[in-house]
């Protein structure tokens, strides 16, 4: 049975004007729906930072329009590539689009060229989301329920999402009836930003704490965990949202199937394993407050790594808008990636 569900291409947080950036605040969301205006490279770099705007593709999509502003501005474009390279580390879209971006800056693009090719690249991501829809959701039995983890919506990519993509596809087709989202601890990307879009598009979902994956996965409700990634590496293991580790370790357990969703902009073949990846390691300041309210006593301190890697060998399928990889290794990277 198809479900109907609202328009979910609506919502578009990363919007060029001409002459701006405009970013959906998604630090405020869901509370409030506010814009942030930037209108420099400086600017744009200090909002992907501060993750005002969020999720591998859309800061790469970002960054992309950040160089267009500083074209604009005739700002030194080595140093701008530099600076907005150094925003976040494990993230690789953000390299790949700021690397396209200085490969037309080589050939002597001029500023319409260089709005030519960020919106290609904003473009490009939305036709590899619902690729990536078609593909992910056709590997789903019907009646289904999946357990997705972070934000990999509309807010992370140019539109429709990965992993929510897929999500969206496949409750649309009828396959998917069951939708957990964990919260995701600390910044709860789960709770703030995916229960917000799921309620949007009118698909019934329910918020889990983190730590209740493993029960849910014992009691037989869910079928596949579905994520996004911020890194694949060569050998098929995957740098995602902190959290996506255990998932995978508690899903292999419990029979529950894994599938990681993320577009070829997110392939690292230069990275030969995750455990070359760059780990992103935040201010602890965000796992010792909770919507600003310290939770925890004056004079302690934390961890806070935002990213873990997931191995190949617990990853039953990477889907790309090239197609998908079942049981990842070098070998199938390789077969879908050969090397430029
Ligand atoms: C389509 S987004 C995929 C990933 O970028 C997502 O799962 C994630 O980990 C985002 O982390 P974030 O720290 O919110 O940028």
């Amino acid at each position: 049975m198809m479900t109907a569900i609202a328009d979910h291409d609506s919502i578009r947080a990363v919007q060029w004007c001409g002459d701006c950036l405009r970013l959906l605040d998604q630090r405020r969301l869901p509370a409030e729906e506010s814009w942030l205006e930037c209108r420099s490279a400086q600017h744009v770099r200090d909002a992907i930072a501060d993750l005002v705007v969020r999720g591998a593709p859309a800061i790469g999509i970002a960054a992309a329009w950040g160089v267009v502003l500083a074209a604009q501005a005739g700002e030194d474009m080595p140093s701008v590539l530099r600076d907005l390279r150094a925003a976040r580390p494990t993230a690789v879209n953000l390299m790949w689009a700021l690397d396209r971006m200085g490969t037309c800056i080589e050939a002597g693009a001029d500023v319409q060229a260089l709005t030519r090719e960020a919106q290609a690249i904003q473009d490009e991501d939305m036709a590899a989301n619902h690729r990536m829809g078609k593909l992910g959701s056709a590997l789903i039995d019907r009646s289904s329920g999946v357990l997705t983890h972070c934000n990999t919506g509309s807010l992370a990519t140019s539109g429709f999402g990965t992993a929510l993509g897929v999500i969206r596809a496949g409750v649309a087709a009828g396959r998917i009836e069951r939708v957990f989202a964990g919260e995701t601890r600390p910044w709860l990307q789960g709770a703030r930003l995916t229960m917000w879009e799921l309620v949007r598009d009118g698909i019934p979902a329910k918020l889990i704490a983190d730590s209740a994956a493993a029960h849910l996965m014992r009691g037989g409700q869910v079928q596949w965990v579905i994520i996004g990634a911020d890194r694949i590496a060569a050998n098929g293991d995957v740098a995602n949202k902190i959290g996506s580790y255990a998932l995978a370790i508690a899903a292999r357990h419990h029979g529950v199937k894994f599938m990681v969703v993320a577009p070829s902009t997110t392939v690292d073949m230069a990275t030969a394993r995750g455990e070359d990846i760059e780990i992103e390691l935040r201010d602890p300041k965000e796992l010792l407050a909770i919507a600003g309210v310290r939770t925890v006593v004056d004079g302690a301190s934390a961890w806070n790594p935002v990213f873990d890697v997931t191995p190949a060998s617990l990853i039953d399928a990477i889907v790309t808008e090239c197609g998908v990889i079942e049981r990842p290794d070098t070998e199938g990277m390789r077969a879908m990636f050969p090397a430029p």
